[in-house]
């Protein structure tokens, strides 16, 4: 049930309008700027919120989305302080329009109108995750839209929630459900609509996937005008919702305009598997571009700046047989920038067909898209992993280490008005680059915005590779070394030249096998070690 709006703060400059929303920690209202003259929407921490960790989360919040606010579809931040009340506040774009679920309840969104939308704000979503965020809460009532109409995706509440605010706010499923047995218009509920399955953990363990899962479903619903897993006519309280959720059961679209390409790439971004998902929100854009093509519809760009991001060989995985079959995209075009993105490294045409290059990449500093040589020894982008992160990658293989879901047993965290919040620190993300070195600065700040305060760990070695990589029917297999082991430490691998996204896998001895992979195949794998959330420099070892 929502409160009574908190009282508009006295801001000195600004002349407060109206209300425009009242949420659990805070109140959003309008209010007019006097210089320069416009209006800003400013949310308002509540007084009886003004716990430390609360406050943390606001600031948090403020901050990242100011780290992301340059982007065309995510609200802009103008800026933050104290009201004489002490409450802190933002102040923020004015987003005139509906939200996205104010829209789909009036009436379902046209098919090109969905397609536009959701390339838009997989760029968002895409610019968030090489930033390191994630944000953990997509959902309609979360995509505002301003002026000209433009998605405007806000709310990142709970992408800046740290351990303390968690705490403050947990309680039982059992008292979630209290509020939440309507499917989705409960106090609690409201998004377990559109979260992953993984989210309904124990330890949940986010990652960029969970963020394509929730804007896949949030295209389904403006789609067909209700929740994806919501069946009219029958429950569709809380547990019905995840029970659905868990089992994929997704509940047909109930209209026949919708072209089954679209539906299969909604189901695929939905699916039960993170696996079985794309891979990044821009696989996910690629995807809704192909469908915008083979409806004959204009491409909707990605606007992701100074970031080129090769097309991928023609995907008809997501398609059926029966249907028309689409066209590659073309390269997203790169935004004017200092210079060429990185490409993936490419297999050395000058060295033998049967070598395998094997090297430690130096520690570097975290690259943004640009300026940067392609040459032997730096080739990859490097974005910011935390322990968190690290291990929301890792779906497969620690199995063993996350108890199956059990409901009973599961803590569900209140997030701010009724958000359902499952899960502990920010999740920061690893995306499409190498691991990141231990220690190295980030040209994207690492989710710090988080409110914790930074800490500078001591450097961790790298691994190094005993012998060398032998091939046979089983793929590439090699041993490593942790040089100065700690106790706790991990060896963590994945594949770092095949595409963005590649799961990083805990490796379960000192033997990588990547399986499939010959010696001609050009596929490069970095290993490092991890200790307590930070990783070393990789080692990487490639076949070329
Ligand atoms: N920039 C904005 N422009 C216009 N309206 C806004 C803006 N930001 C938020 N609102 C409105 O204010 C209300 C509360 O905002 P918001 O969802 O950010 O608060 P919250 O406390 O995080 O809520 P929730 O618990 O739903 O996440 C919403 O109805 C939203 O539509």
């Amino acid at each position: 049930m929502r409160r009574a709006a908190s009282p508009p703060p006295q801001l000195p400059g600004y002349r407060y309008v109206s209300l425009l929303g009242a949420g659990g920690f805070s109140d959003v209202f309008l209010y007019e700027q006097e210089l320069p003259r416009r209006r800003v929407a400013v949310k308002v921490l509540l007084a009886e919120e003004m716990t430390a960790a609360s406050r943390a989360a606001f600031v948090a919040e403020a901050n990242l989305m100011a780290q992301l606010s340059n982007h065309p579809y995510i609200v802009t931040i103008y800026h933050a302080a104290v009201a004489g009340d002490g409450r802190p506040y933002f102040a923020m774009e004015y987003c005139s329009g509906p939200s996205l679920a104010d829209r789909y309840k009036q009436a379902p969104l046209s098919v090109v109108e969905a397609l536009r939308t959701g390339v838009r704000l997989s760029s968002a979503i895409v610019v968030a995750h090489q930033a390191g965020i994630l944000h953990r809460d997509i959902k309609p009532a979360n995509v505002l839209s301003n002026d000209y109409g433009w998605p405007a995706l806000t709310d990142f509440g709970i992408s800046s929630t740290v351990d303390d605010e968690l705490t403050a706010s947990t309680t039982t499923l059992a008292e979630a459900l209290d509020g939440a047995t309507d499917g989705g218009t409960g106090n609690v509920g409201l998004s377990v609509p559109w979260s992953p399955p993984e989210m309904f953990e124990d330890y949940p363990r986010p990652d960029v996937r969970s963020d394509v899962f929730s804007l896949a479903a949030t295209l389904w619903t403006v789609l067909a005008g209700q929740t994806p897993f919501e069946v009219r006519g029958r429950p569709n309280g809380t547990l019905d919702l995840i029970g659905r959720i868990e089992r994929g059961a997704i509940t047909p679209m109930a209209r026949d305009d919708v072209p089954r390409s679209l539906l299969t790439v909604l189901q695929k971004g939905m699916s039960t598997d993170p696996d079985r998902r794309f891979a990044t929100a821009a696989d996910f854009a690629r995807a809704l571009q192909r469908v915008e093509l083979e409806l004959g519809y204009a491409r909707t760009e990605l606007e992701v700046p100074n970031l080129a991001i090769a097309a991928p060989a023609p995907d008809h995985s997501d398609v059926t047989g029966d249907e028309t079959r689409v066209r590659s995209v073309a390269t997203i075009d790169a935004q004017a920038g200092p210079a060429a993105a990185v490409p993936p490294a490419e297999p050395d045409a000058s060295s033998g067909a049967d070598e395998t290059h094997v090297r430690t990449v130096p520690r570097v500093a975290a690259q943004s898209a640009d300026a940067t040589p392609l040459d032997e020894t730096v080739v990859r982008r490097v974005t910011p992993v935390t322990d968190a992160s690290t291990a929301a990658s890792e779906t497969a293989d620690t199995a063993d280490e996350v108890p199956s879901r059990q409901r009973t047993a599961l803590m569900v965290a209140l997030g701010v008005a009724g958000v359902l919040v499952i899960g502990g620190v920010v999740a920061g993300i690893a995306l499409g680059g190498g691991l990141t070195p231990e220690g190295s600065t980030s040209a994207s700040p690492a989710p710090g915005g988080t409110g914790q305060a930074a800490v500078v760990p001591e450097a961790v070695d790298a691994p190094r590779l005993v012998g060398e990589p032998s091939f046979d029917t089983a793929g590439m297999t090699f041993l490593v070394e942790n040089t100065d082991p700690v106790e706790g430490d991990q060896l963590v691998w994945r594949i770092s030249n095949r595409s963005s996204g590649e799961p990083l896998r805990t490796l379960d001895g000192d033997t990588v096998v990547v399986e499939g992979v010959g010696p001609a195949d050009g596929v490069c794998v970095e290993v490092s070690v991890r200790r307590a959330g930070q990783l070393s420099a990789p080692l990487e070892v490639c076949a070329a």
